[in-house]
């Protein structure tokens, strides 16, 4: 949930590492021919993954869930698959997003293309059962921050969270 005590933040270098691996293995798996990225989030990894596997035909599938700062919206299919993937076998489809939190999306993406292979860098628990393949798990209680949300900022220390920033501190006196 957005406004989550444990932050997981992932830097472009995190994340290139950890697409590469989620490339890996899809490597390992093989036989698919198209790629369907989940926007937005998905279009970053499914960029890197198409580059590793040599894929070059790459959908999306635009969909949002999360409308307000703290409040989950409904699912909404923003643009639907076109035929060029609807065509071919779905066992060959990669649908690929950056993350699965409840489910709620992958189920969505998932209810119009069945036996696709979902893929994620990024899982919670509660979304697992969506996923055919991901990199790392993060709790359920956790927020993960991709590269394309942040900046370069201050961080409180764990065991201090009202801690201001030195600099900000010395100008005060
Ligand atoms: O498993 P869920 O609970 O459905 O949450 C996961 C989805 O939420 C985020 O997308 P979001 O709808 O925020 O839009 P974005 O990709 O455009 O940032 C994320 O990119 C996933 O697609
Ligand atoms: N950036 C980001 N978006 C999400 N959408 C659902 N869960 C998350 C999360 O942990 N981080
Ligand atoms: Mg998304």
């Amino acid at each position: 949930m957005y406004g989550s005590d444990k932050i997981f933040p992932v830097s472009w270098d995190i994340f290139h590492r950890d697409a590469r691996a989620l490339a890996w293995r899809l490597a390992s798996i093989g036989g698919f021919s198209a790629i369907v990225a989940v926007t937005r989030g998905g279009l970053v990894p499914a960029a890197i993954v198409a580059r590793e596997l040599g894929i070059r035909v790459i959908e999306t599938i635009c969909v949002a869930s999360y409308h307000e700062e703290t409040e989950r919206g409904e699912i909404q299919v923003l643009k639907p698959l076109t035929d060029t993937i609807l065509a071919r076998p779905s066992s060959e489809v990669l649908i690929i997003d950056d993350l699965v939190d409840t489910g709620a999306t992958a189920k969505a993406v998932r209810d119009t293309l069945a036996n696709a292979h979902f893929a994620t860098v990024y899982a919670k628990p509660q979304g697992l059962p969506m996923v055919d393949t991901f990199v790392t798990e993060v709790s359920q209680d956790t927020w993960i921050f991709f590269p394309w949300d942040t900046g370069l900022s201050f961080q409180a220390p764990i065991g201090a969270p009202d801690a201001k920033p030195e600099g900000r501190r010395r100008r005060r006196v």
